[in-house]
C-alpha cells in the first residue's frame, strides 16, 4: 500500500504546464492570515503565483513580506509562536493538511538576506542534498555541482577550489553559493528574500541576470524592499503594507499604469517606507 506521505511527495511535484495555453498556477493562496500571539503579521492575503514567472513581493520593514515566505516553507512548524490560518495550494495541494512537510520543503529552495553557508566545502554545500537524495556515484555529482555553481553564475570563480570552506569565498560569492545549494535540490519554486542586502551592486546584478534565467525552469518569488529591483525582475508584483496586501499587479503599471490604491503609488515613487 502507498503511504499517504509518498503520495503527497508524488502530488507536490506536480505536472509541467508550460506548455499549455493558460499558466498554470504554482501558488494559491486564500484567505492567508499569520499572527504571533494576538498580534497579526499578515491579514486575509489572496494571491496567484503563476509558473515561471518572477513574482514580487515589495513592502517597507514589517510589512509582512518574510512572514509569508515562512508560511509557504510551513516555518510555523518548527515556530510555536506563529499561527497561521487560511488556504496555501502548492501544486493544487493544501499544504496545511500536509503530512510530509519534507517532501515540501524539498520542492522549494529559499535564500536568506545573509549567506548561510553550511560548514563545509564549496563542493559538499552543493553536493549534499543530491546526496541526500541518494545520488553516491561521484561523477554524477560532480555533474551536479557543476550544473548548479553554473546556474548561480559562480563555477567560474571556484572551478580550482571547490574544496576550500565555503566560508572562505567572498560575501557575494556566498550568496551566489547558497543560490547553488537551492538549484541542487532541483525546487519548482525557489525563495529569495532579500538576496542583495549584503551583496555589492555588480554581483546583484549577476544574481539578476542568474534568476532572469532561472524562471525558464522554475518560478520565483522575490521579496525586495528595493523597488527598481522588482521593477527590473519581476513579471508581477504584489505590494504589502503592515499586514495588508494592498495591491497585486503586473509589474509596469504599479510604476506607470493604473493602480488600485493610491499608497501602492506613493511607495514606489519613494514617497514613504
Ligand atoms: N518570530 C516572531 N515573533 C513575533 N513577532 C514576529 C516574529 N517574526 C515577525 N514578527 C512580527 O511580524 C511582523 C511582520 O514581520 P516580517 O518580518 O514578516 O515583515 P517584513 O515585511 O519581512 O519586514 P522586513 O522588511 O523588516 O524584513 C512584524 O511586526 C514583526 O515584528
Amino acid at each position: 500500500m502507498v503511504s499517504q506521505s509518498a503520495l503527497e511527495r508524488v502530488e507536490l511535484a506536480g505536472q509541467d504546464g508550460a506548455a499549455s495555453a493558460a499558466p498554470r498556477i504554482k501558488l494559491a493562496v486564500k484567505d492567508l492570515t499569520i499572527s504571533y500571539g494576538k498580534a497579526a503579521a499578515l491579514k486575509d492575503v489572496n494571491l496567484e503565483i503563476r509558473e515561471h514567472e518572477i513574482f514580487g513581493i515589495i513592502g517597507p520593514a514589517n510589512a509582512g513580506k518574510t512572514s509569508f515566505l515562512k508560511a509557504v516553507n510551513r516555518m510555523d512548524v518548527f515556530n510555536t509562536g506563529m499561527h497561521v490560518a487560511g488556504e496555501i495550494r502548492f501544486n493544487g495541494l493544501d499544504t496545511r493538511h500536509l503530512k510530509n512537510v519534507y517532501a515540501l520543503r524539498s520542492r522549494i529552495g529559499v535564500v536568506f538576506p545573509l549567506p548561510v553557508g553550511l560548514p563545509m566545502t564549496v563542493y559538499e554545500n552543493v553536493a549534499l542534498s543530491p546526496r541526500l537524495r541518494g545520488i553516491k556515484n561521484k561523477a554524477e555529482l560532480d555533474v551536479i555541482v557543476q550544473r548548479c555553481l553554473t546556474r548561480a553564475a559562480l563555477w567560474d570563480e571556484v572551478k580550482d577550489r571547490l574544496h576550500a570552506l565555503g566560508s572562505l569565498l567572498s560575501g557575494g560569492q556566498q550568496q551566489r553559493l547558497t543560490i547553488a545549494r537551492a538549484l541542487s535540490q532541483e525546487p519548482d519554486l525557489l525563495m529569495l528574500d532579500e538576496f542583495s542586502i549584503a551583496v555589492d551592486p555588480v554581483t546583484t546584478m549577476r544574481i539578476e541576470d542568474v534568476l532572469k534565467e532561472l524562471r525558464r525552469e522554475v518560478t520565483i518569488i522575490l521579496v525586495t524592499n528595493l523597488v527598481q529591483q522588482a521593477r527590473r525582475l519581476a513579471d508581477r508584483t504584489a505590494f504589502f503594507l503592515n499586514g495588508e496586501c494592498v495591491e497585486v499587479g503586473v509589474t509596469e503599471d504599479l510604476f506607470t499604469g493604473e493602480v488600485k490604491d493610491r499608497r501602492t503609488r506613493d511607495y514606489v515613487e519613494g514617497r514613504f517606507g
